[in-house]
């Protein structure tokens, strides 16, 4: 689903060169949880902006279903963005104007859905994340947890190939944080891959793979064999 091959990200400002990622390869399959760990600054965020199609890596090649992202333009990577990734933020990034029915639509807009398939996709995966009864509720009527559950809703209602979830239970207790993590696991039990960036070691260990980052190094620690015994 996911391969990077020797991908690298080099920053440049004025005449500071900063090596954010050295040069790494990376699979990841269809339906696996990759936790993705390392102190501030490690490059993290760069390596998720990455994957995510948010930044362009500086070398090295990255496919996606099997396309080579490397050679498309801004256009080509947005569609790409738009109908393969999911994204889920620590802030959940929900729009304080829409309601959660219409939070949901927006991204389905710029697909190519009829007004009917949007609809059943909405339902769907608001009744996946257990609020259809609130489709009409607005984002600031809702507990942290709720939110960040209509944001999974939002990223699943496009069928995604993959979920990135950037810290998603940053701004949770640790009760609805275990809700989250629940709704999370259970989504991949379903097929979909999940890549999340975490600082928390008990989260990452929930997932089938720790991926750690030190200094732009990646590597990757063993099969987390609890967690794939237990899906
Ligand atoms: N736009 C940029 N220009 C120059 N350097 C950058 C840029 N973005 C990130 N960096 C540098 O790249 C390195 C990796 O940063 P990154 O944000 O990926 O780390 P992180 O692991 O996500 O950190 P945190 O956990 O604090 O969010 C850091 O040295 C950072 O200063």
């Amino acid at each position: 689903m996911l391969k990077m091959v020797q991908v690298a990200k080099t920053y440049y400002t004025d005449s500071i060169q900063t090596q954010a990622l050295c040069p790494f390869d990376l699979n990841i399959a269809q339906g696996e949880f990759v936790a993705v760990t390392g102190p501030s600054g490690s490059g993290k965020t760069t390596f998720l902006n990455i994957a995510g199609l948010l930044e362009n890596h500086s070398a090295g090649q990255y496919f996606l279903d099997g396309q080579d992202i490397t050679l498309l333009n801004d256009k080509d990577r947005s569609k790409i963005r738009n109908e393969k990734i999911g994204f889920i933020f620590q802030s959940f990034n929900l729009i304080p104007e829409l309601n959660l029915y219409d939070n949901i639509d927006m991204p389905l807009r710029y697909r190519q859905f009829n007004s009917k398939e949007r609809h059943n996709r909405i339902m769907g995966a608001l009744e996946q994340v257990g609020l259809a009864g609130r489709k009409g509720h607005y984002p600031q009527q809702l507990s942290g947890g709720q939110q960040q559950r209509v944001a999974i809703a939002r990223a699943l209602a496009g069928t995604p190939s993959f979920l990135l979830a950037d810290e998603p239970t940053g701004n949770l207790d640790s009760q609805m944080a275990t809700g989250i993590m629940a709704l999370l696991t259970d989504i991949q039990r379903q097929g979909t891959s999940i890549i999340m960036v975490t600082h928390d070691p008990q989260q990452a260990q929930q997932a089938e793979r720790i991926i750690e980052v030190r200094d732009g190094i990646l590597s990757e620690s063993q099969r987390n064999v609890k967690a794939a015994a237990i899906a």
